[in-house]
């Protein structure tokens, strides 16, 4: 366990009767943000659950700031802001009520910063957190997840169901809130462009399965579709050829460019055109093809 860690998940595994997550290893440094994405199903509330302990792993491990997770729950929880369904069981009450009753529990509570966000996100207060709309639900739980300030932030598709100009908003308070000092970030969300402008690293879940976890610059360095008039055979079994298009131009694509490159280079071929995978393209790939090498027509 090492202490510049905030978030260490080890063989963390949770079944139900017709899904299983995991086992999922993940970690995350200090000052770092990650973004979890994954198609529908594919087991990131489940993964949630389990950071915020509403459910209990099977099996493995959770430690933020270096600590047992179940062991030193009160004591983590000060440090950390959750935006998921947390809220929900408190329905009946309204948002002033609901921002008393957490404001108890956070000694770090910030009084001023949650009535400056409720004003930009134009919240009323006196609405009962039931009856209000999905987005303002999502915005509600966000400014709650912040309003503590924490040093991590879990937040499970805090933009989903909000009207676009909140959207921006809570994209620029993210923002501000990563410049904080060892600030760390865990968010679960459909929006690639929330990973692509927040996160420093991304992770790929499908079926239960982490299929992929790394950084975002080495993601945009490595992975690429190169375009070829024809493929050589050691281009067919090489390790870094993860998919070929029998379209017009041949496209290869590959999670190390350079391996590739050179390969051809080795069979006197040069690619015609390299286009950098985006983060759409990867999560669409993992969701389709489950990680197995294929040729596609
Ligand atoms: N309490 C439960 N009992 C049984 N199955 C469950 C339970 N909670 C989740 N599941 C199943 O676990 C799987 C993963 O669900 P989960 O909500 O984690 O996916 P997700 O990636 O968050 O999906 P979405 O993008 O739609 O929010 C689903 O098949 C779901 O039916």
């Amino acid at each position: 366990m090492s202490d510049h860690l905030v978030v260490e998940l080890n063989n963390v595994k949770k079944s139900f009767k017709k899904f299983t997550l995991g086992p999922v290893n993940l970690t995350l440094e200090k000052g770092f943000s990650l973004g979890i994405a994954g198609a529908n199903g594919s087991g990131k509330s489940t993964l949630f659950r389990l950071l915020v302990n509403i459910l209990q792993a099977d099996e493995g491990t959770i430690h933020f700031f270096g600590k047992f997770a179940a062991a030193s729950e009160s004591q983590h929880k000060q440090n950390i802001g959750f935006s998921g369904e947390l809220v929900e069981a408190f329905s009946h009450l309204t948002i002033k009520e609901l921002a008393s009753y957490i404001s108890y529990w956070y000694p770090h509570w910030d009084h001023e910063k949650y009535s400056y966000f409720l004003r930009r996100y134009l919240i009323d207060e006196k609405e009962k957190f039931g009856k209000c709309s999905k987005g303002t639900k999502k915005k509600v739980e966000f400014i709650f997840s912040l309003c503590h300030n924490p040093d991590l932030l879990l937040l499970d598709e805090p933009s989903a169901g909000v009207d676009i100009s909140s959207q921006k908003k809570m994209k620029e308070d993210l923002v501000a809130f990563m410049e904080g000092e060892g600030k760390c970030l865990v968010i679960a969300t459909h929006n690639v462009a929330e990973i692509e402008s927040l996160c420093d690293f991304i992770a790929v879940l499908h079926n239960g399965s982490l299929l992929y976890h790394d950084n975002k610059d080495s993601f945009y360095e490595n992975w690429a579709w190169l375009w070829v008039d024809n493929v050589p055979e050691s281009i067919l079994k090489h390790p870094n050829t993860l998919k070929i298009t029998h379209s017009s131009p041949i496209q290869i694509l590959t999670d190390n460019v350079q391996a590739i490159e050179n390969e051809l280079m080795q069979e006197s071929a040069t690619p015609s055109q390299i286009q950098r995978l985006s983060i759409e393209e990867l999560i669409e790939y993992f969701s389709e093809n489950e990680c197995t090498k294929e040729t596609s027509e």
